[in-house]
């Protein structure tokens, strides 16, 4: 054995250009040149199971290859993290049943970075007093560039696991975005990770709503397991991934018969052979967590530490793939209803660009215009308003909105028909393009009732005259105009109407009516108007005319009115009226000047009827 320092120099020499593995075999072939050791190794721990170790580089091929380290002295040196060195008797500290002849040991700890204990550098040999005292301390500096070549190794073979992993990663995220079920993928991701570490049972549960655990996917653990776990509520210490699900971070049971979290399933898990599970908890981008990943094995077992970022790379995988997933469903169900919405609504419903074309169109508009869905996408706006020009619209799409408009159109049907719609229009961003959304109610029909209710609010129904209220509003128009113009006021009234009611029934009284109202409107000239005041009295105005001429008007219509008979059921209906005339005086209001017709009325009945009176002013 050489001196201390020739023992650190000769290393030195053996060791100074190699790295890595090279390193690692240099040094322990150098070990046992130099001390004279029988055997020299490193070992390295296994992920699986715990507590073993297996060789790595050896100076002999007298090395145990794998082996467990309960009843070794290299125990020792491992859980203790302590380097030992027995000059002597070192076969009294292996297990009774481990014939050994080894009387000399020393055992270093490769620890890593964060104190983990990566394996050990270990001295055998079958002579006591071998190992100098000042060993520990010579070899020291070798020891810690031993434990960084070793990580550096297993950062190395990790990163480039890592790489695979990452491509295997990308694969999954490409296969989901060309459309691939959720439910397949993870079955794919389990399937490719069991396969990869054997011995790795796999589970994916989801956390419900009601943060219940439902399994997805589990492939390799038994049915009646799974089962078991269906429904179970997450909580602060249920099993390993109720747990982490509940407190959102990773929970690793070594020993499932030993983990308090397992107190209530250690029966269970005996039954199922399951000895440890590592739960690691998939939480999205915006905190959600949609479920576990979790790794069970039939052995108790601790995750290395690739154990665990393939474990942490898988669950972040899961977590873009389940959140999409619920985004995509979402929005699934967010298109279907504005496809139910758009397909079902009563309004006709569109999406036009600001081109005028039609981007979408509900089934209602195509049903609307009369027009096929694939019709309606070859037209624009303007083939389908009436009554506006190209310009105009384009000018209209620019400013619409975001709050949005309503107005009334009219819009142009296939058929050349024109319909009035009540139009609702707002600006919207599409695809960060602006869009105008315009909803189109058919009101035609509420136009045209309105027509009708104006009229029945204006015209008498059964002659076609104005009504009263109406006609005393024309009255009321022509005083009010300044330049008050001559007017005649006629009040005619049909002479012993009651006469012809009680002889030939009140249909034939609302036929004579009529016949009178159809007489008068054939003398009216275009600046005059008549209404039926009630009854059989009729009142005409006679704007811009002189006394003579409204006399004359006067004179003509009493004529027609007895020269032409009411026609009724085959019988000849001899009809005559009275007329009572007023010529609008200064002064005049339309009560006096109604008033004095009136009067003029009640004297022509007074005179013995079928005549006209005109009462000086
Ligand atoms: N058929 C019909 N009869 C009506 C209507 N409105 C009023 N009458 C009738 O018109 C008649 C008017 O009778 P009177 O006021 O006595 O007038 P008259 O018989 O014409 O006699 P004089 O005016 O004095 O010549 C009544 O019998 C009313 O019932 C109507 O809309 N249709």
């Amino acid at each position: 054995m050489p001196t201390a320092p020739s023992l650190r120099h000769a290393l030195l020499d053996d060791t100074a250009a190699a790295l890595g593995r090279d390193y690692l075999q240099q040094l322990v072939n150098s070990l046992a040149r130099h001390s004279g050791a029988q055997l020299v190794f490193i070992s390295q721990q296994l992920p699986l199971p715990v507590r073993h170790v297996a060789v790595m580089v050896a100076s002999s091929h007298r090395h145990p290859g794998r082996y467990a380290l309960a009843g070794t002295p290299c125990e020792q040196v491992i859980s203790r993290q302590q380097a030992i060195v027995h000059s002597s008797g070192v076969n009294r500290h292996f297990a009774a049943e481990q014939d050994t002849a080894w009387q000399s040991f020393a055992g270093w700890p490769l620890l890593d970075k964060h104190g983990h204990c990566m394996g050990h550098l270990a001295l055998f040999d079958e002579r006591a007093n071998l190992l100098p005292d000042t060993l520990l301390q010579d070899i020291a500096p070798f020891v810690t560039r031993a434990a960084a070549e070793l990580q550096r190794l297993e950062h190395e073979r990790i990163s480039s696991s890592r790489a695979s992993w990452d491509a295997l990663h990308s694969h999954f995220l490409r296969q989901y975005i060309q459309g691939q079920p959720l439910p397949t993928l993870l079955g794919d991701v389990v399937g490719h990770i069991e396969q990869a570490l054997p011995g790795w049972l796999c589970s994916i549960l989801q956390v419900d709503d009601t943060q219940c655990l439902r399994p997805l996917v589990g492939p390799s653990l038994p049915q009646a397991y799974t089962a078991l776990i269906d429904g179970l509520a997450i909580g602060p210490m249920v099993g390993s991934c109720g747990a982490a699900a509940w407190h959102r971070k990773r929970l690793v049971a070594e020993d499932l018969q030993q983990h308090p979290n397992w107190a209530p399933y250690r029966e269970q898990a005996r039954q199922f052979a399951l000895g440890s599970c590592w739960s690691e908890p998939i939480i999205d981008s915006k905190g959600k967590v949609h479920g576990t990943f979790a790794v069970y094995h039939h052995a108790p077992s601790a995750p290395t530490l690739e154990a665990i970022t393939v474990i942490e790379d898988t669950a972040r995988l899961l977590a873009v793939l389940m959140e999409n997933d619920a985004n995509r469903q979402a929005l699934d169900s967010r298109t279907q209803w504005y496809q139910a919405i758009l397909q079902n609504a009563a309004d006709a419903l569109s999406i036009i660009d600001m081109e005028g074309c039609l981007l979408e169109a509900s089934d209602s508009l195509c049903k609307l215009l009369g027009y096929s869905q694939a019709e309606l996408r070859q037209l624009r706006l303007w083939d389908l308003v009436a009554h506006r020009s190209e310009a105009e619209l384009r000018e209209q799409l620019q400013y619409t909105s975001e709050q949005g408009e309503t107005f009334d159109s009219y819009n142009r049907t296939k058929d050349g028909d024109i319909i009035e719609v009540e139009v609702c229009v707002r600006r919207l961003m599409l695809d960060g393009q602006p869009v105008i959304w315009g909803s189109a109610r058919d009101i035609s029909l509420r136009k045209q009732q309105e027509r009708q209710l104006r009229e029945q609010a204006t015209i008498d129904s059964l002659t076609g005259l104005y009504n009263r209220p109406t006609l005393l509003g024309q009255l009321d128009a022509l005083l009010a105009s300044p330049s008050r113009p001559g007017l005649a006021l006629l009040m005619l009234d049909l002479d012993h109407f009651k006469q012809v009611n009680d002889s030939y029934g009140h249909a034939c009284g609302d036929a004579t009516l009529a016949h009178i109202a159809s007489q008068l409107r054939q003398l009216l000239g275009p600046q005059d108007c008549a209404g039926r005041l009630g009854g059989e009295e009729f009142c005409i105005l006679l704007p811009g005319t002189t006394p003579q001429a409204a006399q004359r008007y006067s004179q003509r219509l009493l004529d027609t009115i007895a020269q032409q008979p009411l026609q009724f059921t085959g019988q000849t209906i001899a009809l005559t009226a009275s007329i009572g005339l007023a010529l609008l005086e200064p002064g005049d209001d339309s009560r006096s000047l109604l008033a004095r017709a009136d009067m003029a009325l009640y004297q022509a009945k007074h005179q013995g009827r079928n005549r006209m009176v005109m009462l000086p002013p």
